[in-house]
């Protein structure tokens, strides 16, 4: 297969357009006025989820990591494929009730709703962590975890996300951080 038509290699225009053209609009989802963006589609079109991964691989703040960290649910998927491409171990960070003690939690406000996560401590102490998401929306998910991943003795090496809305101004939120969005809408 060319670098083409398996997706690999691609960045910067290319591959927003790539992503933009797997995403699914579903308005009204899951409340009056959300307009969610499925992401499904372009998780099951291999060429398109190894462009994406090999984005995030191909990124110093990635490859210079010890773990790759990923926000349930949608989150673990592109974490644990990015860690295997920069042979990095994964951490979950997990909606709240769902990790065994010791933990750290954190309660946020997502775009549509509240939820409380929470990081494993032990595994985080003194790590380099690269942390991704699916979607940045309103920020709340990743400000959350930064806050956590830090307070359970991470450092931070950067953020990445497939989609950011930016009409919601999470990335305000995530100041100071290097954060590597591979689609802005
Ligand atoms: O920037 P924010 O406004 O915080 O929104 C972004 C978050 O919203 C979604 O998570 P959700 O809690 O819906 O979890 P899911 O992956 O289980 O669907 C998405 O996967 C992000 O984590
Ligand atoms: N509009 C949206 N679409 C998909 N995931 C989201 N997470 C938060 N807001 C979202």
């Amino acid at each position: 297969m060319t670098a083409a038509a398996d997706g690999r290699g691609l960045g910067g225009e290319e591959l927003a357009q790539l992503i933009d053209s797997m995403l699914r609009d579903v308005p009204d989802f899951p409340l009056p006025g959300v307009l969610f963006k499925d992401i499904a589609p372009l998780l099951a079109d291999a060429a398109a989820f190894n462009a994406c991964i090999d984005a995030f691989a191909d990124l110093p703040a990635a490859f210079e990591a010890d773990l790759i960290a990923g926000v349930e649910a949608r989150g673990f998927v592109v974490a644990a494929a990015v860690a295997r491409a920069v042979d990095a171990g994964v951490v979950p960070v997990r909606k709240a009730g769902k990790l065994p003690p010791p933990t750290v939690s954190a309660r946020y406000e997502l775009e549509y709703g509240s939820a409380e996560i929470e990081v494993p401590v032990g595994l985080l102490e003194g790590k380099r962590v690269y942390l991704v998401d699916d979607v940045l929306a309103t920020g709340g998910t990743l400000a959350a975890t930064i806050e956590l991943l830090t307070r359970a003795g991470a450092t931070i090496t950067g953020v990445g996300v497939l989609v950011e809305l930016s009409f919601l101004n999470g990335r305000q939120r995530l100041e100071g951080q290097d954060l590597t969005s591979l689609l802005v809408l």
